[in-house]
């Protein structure tokens, strides 16, 4: 792939008049666009209201005074028309383009100029631009610097300030790789705080630079990094994926990729509520030892046109330099159901997830989870987006068993003390959070009762007060399972009721047990 410079090259070479640079890192931008004027002895001039006009490479006679944005139009044109081959870089031109005058100019000076080798550059950390301006603007994306360029910056600290550096040349590649992700100015400050706190830079920078992305993370406002993983013993049934799943144990491993192994891209968890989809997320993050990041769609949504993709962009960007980690994008349907009426917003949000999803080089394994399974829209299911699409249904008995047993012991309670096996039947219909909460309410019950201890008759009661969601809901929970006798999905268990199952499941408990 073109670099940013290369491809601005590109750009000005063949005269585009309009060029918008999307990137919250306004000062790398420049200094790119400045580096390529420079190599091409080109005039560059950036403008901004509060200092008009300031030569950074070359010779002007233009009155660098001018600080308002149409007069600052009207001058770049005449200079671009008389003077072919300056370059001008508005700062936070998109603050204006949202005044019809300023767009009209804009829009006329691009067309004006295209015979001359004059570009204008706008650079913005948003990358909607009005209607107006689609045809004549070539958008540009500054990527987030790779670890050269980090390198570089630390390069820069370390010599600029004389820093003790108690760092291998292993261990300076890992404070590198830390703070990918990052802007510049961020990997700067990061690493000027290491060097400050630490009084040089050793082994304790890598954690102290990790928690400060953990912190980045968290300010992203989609994105959320779990801690607490769940061990698959606290997880009852779903043998089919937790096979699945155990033999990809090692997918990620260096020994996987010079085995030949492609990494494994992601799965879909779809079904009925409360049969431990998100359960199942946290998981895979603990059989496989890596870290959990869940990507909340509904929060992508922004108030400002295009801030809801520059989210996405932004939130996945950020999971692509923590990979290896798994990507829980919780609620996916969210991406697709606001439909007609959010101007695109939401197709927009849908093709940013599905391009990285399709393009995506680094080792982030995706876990998509939806109920609405209406709601999904075919391009997701493709075949091959997923490398499989699982279907969580009620649990069938000895999958209900284990999952009493599994909730039992999570209380310091053991299974040994209860009859499972009439629980398991009475649950017939309920779902895992349904079987849990029922061991909750019996403790509230005994609890109530002198602090007694639970007893099977408590949960089993329990049970019974309790409406699940397969009765409540029926059409609901019929249509999603429908979904799975139509072989659209591969359940997520073994078949429940074959013979011998009941016994191998009782074998199973009792050795947990042990
Ligand atoms: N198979 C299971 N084994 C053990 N516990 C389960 C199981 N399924 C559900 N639970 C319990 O129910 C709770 C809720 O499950 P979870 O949130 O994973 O369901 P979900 O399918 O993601 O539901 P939703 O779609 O409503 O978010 C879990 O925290 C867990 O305690």
């Amino acid at each position: 792939m073109e670099n940013f410079t290369e491809q601005f090259d590109t750009y000005i070479r063949a005269r585009f008049t309009l060029i918008v640079i999307v990137t919250p890192e306004e000062e790398r931008a420049i200094e790119n666009v400045k580096t390529v004027c420079q190599e091409k002895n080109r005039t560059c001039l950036s403008w901004d209201m509060a200092d008009g006009f300031t030569v950074l490479t070359g010779r002007t006679s233009l009155d660098l005074k001018c600080k308002d944005p149409l007069v600052a139009l009207d001058l770049m044109e005449k200079t671009g028309l008389e003077n072919s081959g300056v370059i001008f870089i508005c700062k936070d031109f998109h603050d204006f383009w949202t005044n019809p005058p300023i767009r009209r100019k804009l829009r006329s000076i691009a067309q004006r100029l295209t015979q001359t080798r004059t570009s204008i550059i706008i650079t913005t950390p948003t990358s909607q631009l009005p209607d107006e301006l689609q045809d004549e603007a070539v958008v540009v994306r500054l990527r987030r610097p790779g670890s050269e360029e980090l390198d570089n910056v630390l390069d820069g600290l370390i010599k600029g300030a004389n820093v003790k550096l108690n760092l291998t040349e292993a261990g300076r590649e890992k404070v590198v790789q830390a703070a990918m992700g990052m802007t510049a100015g961020q990997a700067r400050r990061v690493f000027s705080k290491a060097i400050v706190t630490c009084g040089c830079l050793d082994d304790r920078s890598i954690s102290m630079i990790t928690e400060e992305k953990a912190e980045m993370v968290r300010q992203s406002e989609a994105l959320e990094f779990l801690s607490g993983a769940e061990q698959p013993e606290n997880v009852g049934g779903l043998g089919v994926l937790k096979d699945w799943l155990r033999l990809r144990e090692k997918a990620f491993t260096k020994d996987a990729r010079d085995y030949g192994l492609p990494a494994p891209k992601g799965i879909a968890l779809f079904g009925i509520p409360g049969t431990g989809k998100s359960l199942t997320a946290k998981m895979i993050s603990s059989l496989w030892q890596l870290p959990l990041l869940r990507l909340d769609v509904g929060a992508l949504f922004g108030s400002y046109v295009g801030e809801s993709e520059d989210r996405a962009r932004r939130a996945l960007h950020i999971a692509e330099t923590i990979a290896p980690c798994i990507l829980w994008v919780d609620e996916i349907e969210k991406a697709f159901a606001f439909g007609a009426g959010d101007a695109g917003t939401s197709q927009r949000v849908f093709a940013t997830l599905l391009t990285w999803m399709q393009d995506k080089k680094a080792p982030c394994f995706v876990v998509a989870t939806a109920n609405n399974i209406a709601a999904l829209p075919p391009e997701l299911m493709r075949k091959g987006r997923f490398d499989e699409i699982f279907f969580l249904d009620l649990p069938h008995l000895s999958e209900r068993r284990e999952i009493f047993a599994t909730h039992l012991r999570r209380r310091n309670r053991s299974p040994r003390d209860f009859d499972l096996n009439r629980l398991a039947r009475e649950s017939d219909g309920y779902v895992g959070a349904e079987i849990e909460q029922s061991i909750i309410d019996a403790m509230y019950l005994a609890f109530s009762d002198s602090m007694r201890e639970i007893t099977t008759d408590d949960i089993a009661l329990c049970l019974k007060r309790q409406v699940p969601l397969s009765v409540s809901q029926r059409e609901v929970v019929q249509y999603l399972r429908q979904w799975l006798q139509e072989g659209r999905a591969q359940s997520a268990s073994y078949p429940g009721e074959v013979t011998g199952e009941e016994g191998a499941s009782q074998v199973l408990l009792e050795i947990k047990e042990v």
